[in-house]
C-alpha cells in the first residue's frame, strides 16, 4: 500500500474517532435522539457516495465540521491533531457563535462565495444532510414555518456555491422543493 493511501485513510479514521468522542453527549433533534455524530458522518458519506469526492482533507473536514462550533474543541486542537489544511476547512465552515442567530445566518450567505473549495463541498454536504433529515421529520421544537425558513435560507446559502458539483446541486434543489411542499 502506498504511503499516501495509508496517510489518507489514517486521517479520515482519526477524524471519525475524534468526532465520535467530541459529540458523544449530543443528540439530533429527532424523537429517537439519534447520536449527533451520525450527521457529520452522513455528510462525509454524501461526499464519497454521491459527489464522488475522495480527497482526505475534505472528508476529514466534513467529519469534523461541527466539532468547534458545537463542542469544547478549539481551532488549536484541530491544528495540532489534523494540521493546517484540515484546520482551514473547519475554520471556513464554523459559525461565530458570539454573534446573534440572525447575524450568523446572514453571514453564511455573505461568506459562502469566499470560503475555500474544500469547505464549499463540506458546506453543501452539511446542508444536504440536514435538509434530508428535515424532509423526513420536523426536529423537536420546530414548526412548519421554522422548517420553511430553514429551507429558504439554505437555498440562499447553496445558491452561492452552485456549479461545483451537479449531483449535489440537483439533490439540494429537489429536497428543498420537497420540504417547501411538505410543510406548506
Ligand atoms: N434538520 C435537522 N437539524 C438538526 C437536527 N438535530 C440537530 N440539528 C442541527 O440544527 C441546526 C439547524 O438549526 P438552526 O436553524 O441552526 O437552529 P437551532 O440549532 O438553533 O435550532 C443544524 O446545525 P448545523 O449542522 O450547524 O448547520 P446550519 O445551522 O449551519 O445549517 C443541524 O445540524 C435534526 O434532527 N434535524
Ligand atoms: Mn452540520
Amino acid at each position: 500500500m502506498s504511503n499516501n493511501y495509508i496517510q489518507d485513510m489514517s486521517l479520515v479514521i482519526k477524524a471519525a474517532d475524534f468526532a465520535a468522542r467530541k459529540h458523544n453527549t449530543q443528540r439530533r433533534k429527532d424523537a429517537a435522539q439519534t447520536p449527533y455524530v451520525n450527521h457529520p458522518i452522513g455528510a462525509a458519506y454524501i461526499l464519497t457516495n454521491e459527489a464522488k469526492v475522495y480527497d482526505a482533507v475534505t472528508l476529514a473536514g466534513a467529519i469534523l465540521h461541527d466539532t468547534v462550533e458545537d463542542t469544547d474543541t478549539s481551532f488549536e486542537e484541530i491544528r495540532n491533531e489534523f494540521g493546517d489544511e484540515v484546520l482551514s476547512v473547519v475554520r471556513d465552515v464554523t459559525d461565530d457563535k458570539s454573534l446573534s442567530k440572525e447575524e450568523t445566518k446572514r453571514l453564511q450567505i455573505v461568506h459562502a462565495p469566499h470560503i475555500c473549495e474544500k469547505a464549499k463541498y463540506v458546506k453543501l454536504a452539511d446542508k444536504l444532510n440536514n435538509l434530508r433529515d428535515l424532509e423526513r421529520y420536523l426536529p423537536v421544537g420546530w414548526d412548519k414555518e421554522t422548517a420553511r425558513k430553514y429551507a429558504s435560507w439554505s437555498r440562499e446559502v447553496v445558491s452561492k456555491l452552485k456549479g461545483l458539483n451537479e449531483t449535489l446541486d440537483k439533490e439540494l434543489e429537489d429536497v428543498i422543493e420537497k420540504i417547501l411542499v411538505k410543510y406548506q
